[in-house]
């Protein structure tokens, strides 16, 4: 077996609330291998957005430790932390986050004019994605000219336009009827195929999480199937 693309090393994670320590993470554990699609599943409250922010360097765990290609994350600085996300992670949420006041090149754009790349480059980049997703009829639309799930799809471009060896959605279907959610599921299986993206899929729709190579469920702080270490 190949070593893993990252891991997730004893993750212990507690938040302050009213001033008594809740507990949410306990020392979870996690593979993931390089173009694997992954779901990750679990009751409401069970951590699984707080798991996929800590993997994604988006927050910090109390302990343990997030190791990339065997580096730690954790010790990055904030800076390289931040350069690390936008190269090798691309972020899709439920609600698309999307910047309302530019149009779908230019969101899809902007983390590669964030990472220095030209104008025209990116734009051209931007477009060929968004052709892929099946928006070339809206290159030009801004976020609130489209349905929900053409929003999504421009989200999953934009995640897609520096490359990256992980894609990791935060409920990508959570918002969108059954006919929308089964092109985004289409969509991730087509670009895992193509590309070899790896996805780490946060979710309650149980209908995308079977579609995934492999699903863990988050129970009382720790994985249910604890111990799966992935193809
Ligand atoms: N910044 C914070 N401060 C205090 N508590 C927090 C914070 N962030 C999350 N929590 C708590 O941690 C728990 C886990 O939250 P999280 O969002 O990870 O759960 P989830 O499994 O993704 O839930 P859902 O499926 O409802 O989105 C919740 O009880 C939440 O209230």
């Amino acid at each position: 077996m190949s070593s893993p693309l990252l891991v997730g090393k004893n993750i212990v994670k507690n938040f302050i609330d009213a001033q008594r320590s809740v507990d949410i993470l306990h020392g979870v554990n996690i593979n993931v291998h390089a173009g694997e699609t992954l779901a990750i599943l679990g009751a409401s409250g069970s951590g699984k957005s707080t798991l996929l922010h800590i993997l994604g360097t988006l927050d910090s765990p109390c302990s343990g430790d997030v190791l990339f290609k065997g580096e730690s994350l954790l010790s990055l600085s904030k800076k390289q932390q931040a350069s690390f996300r936008n190269t090798q992670l691309g972020f899709v949420y439920q609600f698309h986050h999307l910047l309302p006041e530019f149009n779908a090149t230019e969101n899809v754009a902007m983390p590669k004019l964030i990472a220095g790349v030209a104008k025209k480059e990116a734009y051209a980049g931007a477009h060929e994605l968004l052709e892929r997703v099946g928006l070339s009829h809206r290159l030009n639309h801004k976020p609130h000219q489209m349905s929900g799930g053409e929003r999504q799809r421009v989200a999953i471009a934009r995640a897609m336009i520096n490359k990256p060896s992980i894609i990791m959605a935060d409920e990508p279907t959570g918002n969108l009827d059954n006919d929308a959610s089964d092109d985004i599921l289409k969509l991730i299986n087509d670009i895992n195929k193509a590309d070899n993206t790896c996805f780490i899929i946060v979710t309650h729709d149980h209908g995308l999480a079977n579609k995934m190579d492999r699903t863990l469920t988050l129970v009382n702080g720790n994985f249910m199937n604890e111990g799966d270490v992935g193809k």
